[in-house]
């Protein structure tokens, strides 16, 4: 297990979009630590989602959390520092696509973003192999990317164990977060699989009282 605080990111892919900023203040006030942001391009994965100009207005509306930007698009290197610019706090990608990762690493740390690498459910872990001591998160998806409200693939959780073991053997204080179908029924057994940090989309914004199933899943983490 890990031996950083447990943080829950709930993901506002399945927010009310039409209120964007009410409803992420409100998970937020419920007990969400960060702001989980999908971003979707119709072309790495089969759906489309919001922009830097989204993100933006989130800061302006006055979210002041660390917002945990998850980018499901390519190419990665054009549009990784209008996140940055845009107010992101940290921003991770998927290897497969992005031309060159250490180079996407390096811009997003010279954006002033801490930055975190995505791996799908058939993605091997071995592209950490050269560039971990560069990362501030590794993201193991749990679903395949593209749409909330899918179910938990049970396989993750032997990624996580790697994962975890991976960033103990580091010495880093790397993040291992987990994203997908992540729920209060299930939470237990996955921070026992060594995540520390719980992106979790319809679980909470399709429960009636968020801060209720936040604080369950707190419990359930231990
Ligand atoms: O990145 C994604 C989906 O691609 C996720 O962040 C989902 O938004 C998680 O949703 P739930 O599975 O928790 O409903």
């Amino acid at each position: 297990m890990s031996k950083q605080p447990p943080i829950i990111a709930p993901s506002i892919l399945s927010a009310d979009f039409a209120r964007l900023g009410e409803d992420t203040a409100r998970v937020l006030a419920a007990g969400g630590d960060w702001v989980h942001f999908d971003v979707m391009d119709n072309h790495y994965v089969p759906n489309l989602t919001m922009g830097p100009m989204v993100l933006k207005a989130l800061r302006d509306y006055g979210i002041a959390a660390p917002i945990d930007v998850h980018l499901m698009v390519r190419p990665v290197d054009r549009i990784a520092p209008d996140f940055a610019r845009a107010g992101a706090s940290l921003i991770s990608f998927h290897p497969e696509a992005s031309e060159h990762v250490d180079r996407t690493l390096g811009l997003i740390k010279d954006a002033g973003c801490q930055a975190g690498l995505v791996f799908n459910p058939a993605t091997p872990l071995n592209w950490l192999d050269h560039v971990l001591d560069k990362l501030d998160l590794v993201l193991i998806m749990s679903v395949n990317p593209g749409f909330g409200g899918q179910k938990f693939i049970p396989e993750a959780l032997n990624k996580l164990r790697e994962a975890r073991r991976r960033i103990d053997e580091s010495g880093r204080a790397i993040r291992l977060e987990v994203d997908g179908g992540v729920g209060v029924q299930n939470i237990g057994g996955i921070a026992a699989a060594g995540a520390d940090t719980f992106v979790a989309g319809s679980a909470i914004f399709g429960a009636p009282d968020y801060a209720e199933v936040i604080a369950a899943m707190r419990r359930a983490i231990g």
